[in-house]
């Protein structure tokens, strides 16, 4: 199971996603983002990109889709808040999109 993230941690692995566009829930202790594409067929490539990858992580994104927005939300249900895992995935979705 993955661990919470440390302060430490959090201090160097969140800025930078912070500066790439992704917020931090305080509440859910989740990152978030909405991603913006052409259209539809576009933003639907991206989550299937993410989808395969995400599964074999054995991490997955709760999000949603209208048209050509996908919106993000990144935690670890196990650990009840961020590890390793949400931070790897974000960098992967900033990759794909
Ligand atoms: C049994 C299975 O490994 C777990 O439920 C995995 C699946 N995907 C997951 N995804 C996320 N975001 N958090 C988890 O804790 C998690 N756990």
């Amino acid at each position: 199971m993955a661990d919470k993230l440390t302060d430490e941690a959090r201090d160097t692995k969140l800025g930078p996603l912070m500066t790439a566009g992704w917020a931090h829930d305080a509440e859910r202790d989740a990152l978030t983002k909405t991603f913006k594409f052409a259209d539809f067929a576009e933003a639907f490539a991206f989550m299937t990109r993410v989808a395969i990858v995400a599964d074999k992580m054995d991490h997955h994104p709760e999000w949603f889709n209208v048209y050509n927005r996908v919106e993000v939300t990144l935690t670890t249900h196990d650990a009840n808040g961020l590890s390793d895992l949400d931070v790897s995935l974000a960098t992967t979705m900033d990759g794909f999109a």
